[in-house]
């Protein structure tokens, strides 16, 4: 795919790790640069930088920022600073992953004067990892698509999501690129808003047609026929294939599955924790209450009212026709395929926060 599909969502450059501050867009396209590891820490939590790939990028990066406080900064001090990242946001496994590489290069380096080099050289590597995982889950999701001219998707998926070009929106680039005509569908995603600010927003910019529909929409456009499939991505996958993604993916597949509309996860093998069972045991992030009562400053709910706000939700693996990764597909995901495609030793510690 071309390199001019999305903007590269991150970089680290002289010491600094520069973002796209994803709060602003779509009005603003600016960047944030964090130069500490509570910088990082913060922009992470605030969502300046968010999905789950993003997430684990930034947090790596975050791991050198370390050096800013200290021009030789102790092992101590960048175990801390890995330690202090993992408290920023429980849900996308891809942190905790991108994390425990970093803890396993100070581990491995024995001599404290080397370790600035080799982190940074780990957080690098974690990037054009991603960078390949994108752009093979885009060719191997866009067999699924070949047939198809409409999608449907929730919250944002893309290359804002991860190093460039995305998960559930990679297949779409590399479509598009193939001069295949598809259109996206991209629900608004409240409360934050990520499908109409920022799917609608990266997809606009590439020349991919997108249509921005409310929530509350998805059922009667599926029901209409005009969708040949919904995609999307996760932020963590279970050993037995259950998938937490944003908050209103449940609901789109079982819409999906009444309406007999296949429903596709996009995710790279750095999303799986093989180490949990199944989706009932992953951590849920609890948001503030502001961003449901109080959107943009207007207040829209009474005091008195209580108010839900989880991130995510889980959807059940027999709900998902196929998981796409960089490696291949797993259709109609379980255990043992799971297994299969992901399996191995070297799986992500599982961190339930
Ligand atoms: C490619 S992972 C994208 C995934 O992350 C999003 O959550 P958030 O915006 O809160 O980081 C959402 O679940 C997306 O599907």
């Amino acid at each position: 795919m071309k390199s001019n599909h999305t903007p590269e969502t991150l970089a680290f450059q002289d010491g600094k790790l520069s973002l796209i501050d994803q709060t602003k867009l779509p009005g603003e396209l600016t960047t944030l640069v964090c130069e500490t590891v509570d910088q990082a820490h913060d922009a992470i939590y605030r969502l300046v930088v968010r999905g789950a790939p993003a997430i684990g990028i930034a947090a790596a990066y975050g791991v050198c920022l370390a050096r800013n406080a200290n021009s030789s900064p102790s092992r101590q001090a960048y175990l801390q600073a890995a330690d202090h990242l993992a408290t920023s946001r429980p849900t996308a496994v891809n942190l905790f992953w991108a994390l425990d590489r970093m803890k396993d290069v100070i581990e491995a380096t024995k001599d404290d004067t080397q370790l600035p080099t080799a982190l940074l050289n780990e957080a690098i590597a974690i990037h054009d990892e991603d960078r390949q995982m994108c752009k093979a889950m885009g060719r191997h999701g866009a067999t699924l698509l070949n047939d198809c001219h409409a999608v449907l998707t929730h919250c944002n998926a893309g290359g804002l999501a991860t190093s460039m070009w995305g998960t559930a929106l990679a297949p779409i680039y590399h479509l598009h690129e193939q001069g295949h005509s598809i259109e996206v569908f991209a629900d608004e995603t409240r409360p934050l808003l990520q499908g109409a600010r920022l799917t609608a927003w990266e997809l606009a910019q590439a020349g991919v047609p997108v249509t921005v529909l409310t929530d509350s929409m998805a059922g009667s456009l599926l029901r209409s026929g005009k969708i040949g499939a919904v995609i999307v991505g996760a932020d963590r996958v279970a050993a037995n294939g259950d998938a937490a993604n944003k908050i209103g993916t449940y609901p789109l597949a079982v819409l999906a599955k009444y309406h007999d509309v296949p429903f596709y996860v996009v995710a790279p093998s750095s999303t799986f924790d093989l180490k949990l069972a199944s989706g009932d045991l992953i951590p849920i992030e609890q948001r503030p209450r502001e961003e449901v009562s109080c959107p943009h400053g207007v207040t829209i709910v009474p005091e008195a009212a209580d108010v839900l706000n989880p991130a995510f939700d889980v959807t059940p693996a027999e709900l998902i026709a196929a998981i796409v990764t960089e490696k291949g597909i797993i259709e109609n995901p379980n255990s043992a395929s799971v297994h299969a495609m992901i399996g191995g030793p070297s799986q992500p510690t599982s961190y339930v926060g």
